[in-house]
């Protein structure tokens, strides 16, 4: 199987497992894109955290008035420095990871100083105003994006913090406590499954992605391998009929928008039934395969080679006036009569072609394949062996 192939299956794997953990090669992957996904919104999630925590000032002066300067300077002096935290992290932190993070670990702390200032009120409304809290572990799991298990310990250690202010606000009233507990569980373990449902949701949204990608990638590739079989000649490699058309239009027009010549040859190979018959169809294919490496080999890079059918080919040849390609063609003629096809235990299959050649520049493309045709059948009645113009250039 190949790697894509492997990478493949374990992701496949991956989406069927309960957890559906990100394979290990995936994980950096994986975290740049929460980071493209999820880095403004945990920014925003942080500010409306803070503007909240803030706001409850307002709250304290109604509720426990008897705090509220404390409040004010305590919650002024948290949210300024945590604020300028947060700019910091956002601004040069590259790990998603400790920027999901730091929302619950600033509910953390900004619940510890409010239990804190809780302690020194008087007022009668604390036992009811401590239910408050539940903010906190309720904005500190929602937010969580990208990892459910240090986003768990926070939690925990939030409810530590919330657990220990109530029982120490209760002063040993055990049904207070209580009350308090029978009601914090729920919306803790409801925030935790939200925040678990969140995470685990994140890593199937990419792995899908990822398998999407790959099925898009797989197709483009797919894609292309048609398109390339669509126009080479599967025998040769060289383009085929269909393909030397496309290309053969569009360099004609280049030709004539430039004014430059172009020509043609068309190539066909002496007696090609005989060798066939002589030393069977397989060898015959070897001796397309060599004449169009040997062809191939011999034209220049902006020229192109294409089978045109049977023991047929055509060579488009631009920026070549009429007697350089004769003169190609001439060379072509004699560099394939020299090769030497092995054709063991007989002796090596020695090939002549005739070419008839055609200016491109003076016919549309059709006219022009008639031309060299017509060029070719001279060559074929002359005796063969041989290169011959259109007749039509004189
Ligand atoms: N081995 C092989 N033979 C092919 C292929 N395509 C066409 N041919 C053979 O090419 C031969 C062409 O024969 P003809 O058209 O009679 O031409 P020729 O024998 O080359 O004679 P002239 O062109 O007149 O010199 C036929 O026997 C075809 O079967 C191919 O892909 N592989």
């Amino acid at each position: 199987m190949s790697c894509d192939g492997e990478l493949r299956a374990r992701i496949e794997q991956s989406l069927r497992r309960a957890m559906s953990p990100v394979p290990a090669e995936l994980l950096t992957a994986y975290y740049g894109y929460q980071d493209i996904h999820f880095r403004r919104y945990l920014l925003v999630t942080n500010f409306l955290g803070q503007a909240a925590y803030l706001s409850y000032a307002l709250a304290d002066r109604l509720v426990v008035p008897d705090i509220f300067a404390a409040s004010l300077a305590w919650r002024g002096t948290y949210i300024g420095l945590i604020l300028l935290l947060t700019l910091a992290a956002f601004r040069w932190c590259r790990d998603i990871r400790l920027l999901d993070l730091l929302l619950p670990v600033s509910i953390l702390l900004a619940a510890m100083i409010w239990f804190r200032l809780l302690v020194d009120s008087n007022s009668p409304h604390v036992t009811t105003y401590q239910y408050a809290s539940l903010i906190f572990i309720v904005l500190a799991n929602l937010c969580i994006q990208v990892r459910f298990v240090p986003a768990l310990l926070l939690s925990l250690l939030i409810s530590a913090v919330t657990l220990a202010g109530v029982h120490r606000l209760a002063a040993g009233d055990g049904m207070t406590l209580l009350v308090f507990g029978l009601v914090y569980l729920p919306v803790l373990f409801f925030s935790l499954f939200i925040s678990f449902s969140n995470t685990l949701e994140r890593r199937r949204i990419f792995l899908r992605s990822r398998l999407d990608a790959m099925t898009r990638d797989e197709l483009a590739q797919a894609n292309r391998k048609l398109q390339t079989l669509a126009h080479t000649d599967p025998l040769t490699g060289t383009s085929n009929r269909r393909q030397f058309h496309l290309s053969a239009e569009r360099e004609l027009a280049r030709a004539r928008r430039q004014q430059e010549p172009i020509c043609l040859l068309m190539l066909d190979i002496d007696h090609f039934k005989r060798i066939n018959d002589q030393h069977g169809h397989d060898a015959g294919d070897r001796v397309l395969r060599e004449l169009a490496g040997t062809a191939r080999k011999m034209l220049r890079e902006p020229d192109l080679l294409a089978r045109f059918g049977g023991e047929e080919f055509v060579a488009l040849l631009p920026n070549t006036a009429l007697d350089s390609a004769r003169t190609v063609a001439e060379r072509l003629r004699v560099k394939l009569s020299e090769l030497r096809i092995p054709d063991l235990p007989q002796a090596p299959i020695r090939i002549t072609v005739s070419i008839g050649v055609a200016p491109l520049y003076q016919f549309d493309l059709d006219q022009a394949l008639k031309e060299a045709d017509r060029a070719l059948y001279l060559a074929k009645h002359g005796g063969r062996n041989q290169v011959r113009l259109a007749t039509s250039t004189g």
